[in-house]
C-alpha cells in the first residue's frame, strides 16, 4: 500500500483546530458531538435537509474542505440553526444551541481572534 504521506496542517487548519475544540468545550453535554439520528429525534432526517454536527466538522477540517474561515463559521451557523428549527423553543436542546451559536459568535469576532488570524498568511 502507499505510504499515507503525513500531511502537514495548514494555518488555516490549525486555526480551526483551535476554534472547534472551543467550540466542543461550550457544548459539555455533547448534544452536538455527532450527526442527530432519526432514532433519537423522529421525522429529524424530513425536516432538517442540510444536518451538521462537530464531527462532521472535524472531518471537514482534517479533509482541508474548508476553504476559508467564513466556510467553518457557516457550517456552525447551519449546526445551530438546524437545532432551532427542529427543536420547539421550550427545549434543552433548544436552549443549548441558542447558548452556543451566541459563544461561538463571539469567539468569531476579529478581537477575540487576534492571535489567531496572525496565524493565516
Ligand atoms: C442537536 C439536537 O437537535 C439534538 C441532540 C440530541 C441529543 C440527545 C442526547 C445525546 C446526544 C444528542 C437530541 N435529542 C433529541 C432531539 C434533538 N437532539
Amino acid at each position: 500500500c502507499v505510504l499515507r504521506q503525513r500531511q502537514e496542517r495548514t494555518p488555516l487548519q490549525r486555526m480551526l483546530d483551535h476554534l472547534h475544540k472551543a467550540i466542543e468545550k461550550r457544548d459539555p453535554n455533547q448534544f452536538f458531538a455527532w450527526p442527530v439520528t432519526d432514532n433519537i429525534a423522529p421525522g429529524y432526517s424530513s425536516i432538517i435537509t442540510k444536518p451538521m454536527d462537530l464531527s462532521t466538522m472535524k472531518q471537514k477540517i482534517d479533509e482541508n474542505l474548508y476553504g476559508e474561515l467564513q466556510d467553518f463559521v457557516a457550517d456552525f451557523k447551519l449546526m445551530c440553526t438546524n437545532a432551532m428549527e427542529y427543536n420547539h423553543v421550550d427545549t434543552v436542546y433548544y436552549k443549548a444551541s441558542k447558548k452556543l451559536l451566541h459563544a461561538g459568535l463571539k469567539l468569531f469576532q476579529p478581537d477575540k481572534m487576534g492571535w489567531l488570524l496572525q496565524l493565516i498568511p
